[in-house]
């Protein structure tokens, strides 16, 4: 099948004071429908430089990026995907249904249309009871999970995360671990998930790809051979042993982590 997003030779070198910084160099990458793409690469490597160039939200030096067969550009008027950033950024002043249903506003859906997706959507992330609730009435795992729902919200087929569970604890992070599995399960789409963390890649992913820094670039490309239903307890198999190290000995080949 077609991928939903591809890209073919694409560097970005940013022009700083320092001089310049070669932020992505030849990233070469094929993402299929329904897959599950983690970045993984130590700090400066471009993982969010990638994700930003394939929402639009930087633009490539040379290179060719294709989403959904769009330039990037066009794919972001098409609303081919949610984004997901590190932080909540929720409007305090706003409801948990209210932050939801902003960009919906913005975008010109009628009242009865906001109502019915943004209750699918607090379905999804099982915040049902909590429409009612001011973003600091919430833990931060809770409002990380309306900022996911606020990006699915769009129904796009594309979700691009970065690093969206980097600042929450490790119990609270492996509950949102499981909790996307499975709305990943459910509903199909494709995503693409930044993150530092060797076990949440390896947990989350049906394909990892590492990246090493100065240049930024792919280094490494893994096909995770675990099946889609996971359990927490996956991580203590010999499959999941294996495929951490495999991706450990990359960040390793790559000079990331030394
Ligand atoms: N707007 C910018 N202007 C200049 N340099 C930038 C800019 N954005 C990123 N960079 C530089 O580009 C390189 C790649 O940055 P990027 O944020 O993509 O890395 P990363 O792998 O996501 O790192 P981290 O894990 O710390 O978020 C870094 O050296 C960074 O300093």
């Amino acid at each position: 099948m077609d991928a939903v997003i591809e890209a073919q030779r694409v560097s970005l070198t940013f022009q700083t004071a320092d001089g310049p910084v070669h932020a992505l160099k030849d990233v070469d990458l094929a993402i299929a429908p329904g897959e599950f793409v983690s970045f993984i690469g130590p700090s400066g490597c471009g993982k969010t430089t990638f994700l930003r160039s394939v929402a639009a939200l930087e633009t490539p030096t040379s290179g060719r990026l294709s989403v959904n067969g769009m330039e990037p550009d066009a794919a972001r008027r098409a609303r081919a995907y949610g984004f997901v950033f590190q932080a909540p950024g929720l409007y305090p002043w706003r409801t948990i249904s209210g932050n939801i249903s902003l960009p919906l506003e913005i975008m010109g859906f009628s009242r009865s249309e906001r109502a019915e997706r943004v209750a699918r959507v607090l379905d999804l992330v099982e915040l049902t009871g909590f429409a009612g609730k001011f973003p600091w009435q919430l833990s931060g795992g809770m409002q990380q999970r309306a900022s996911i729902a606020r990006a699915l919200a769009f129904d796009a087929d594309i979700l691009l995360m970065d690093e969206p569970f980097g600042a929450l604890d490790e119990i609270v992070r492996d509950r949102l671990n499981e909790a996307l599995l499975a709305l990943w399960r459910k509903t199909g789409k494709t995503i693409g998930f930044v993150t530092h963390s060797i076990p949440e890649a390896v947990y989350l992913s049906t394909k990892i790809v590492v990246m090493s820094p100065r240049p930024g670039r792919i280094t490494k490309v893994i096909d995770s051979p675990l099946p889609p239903e996971r359990p927490l307890e996956i991580r203590d198999t010999p499959e999941f042993i294996a495929l951490a190290h495999e991706v450990r000995e990359g960040l390793r080949e790559g000079h990331g982590y030394d």
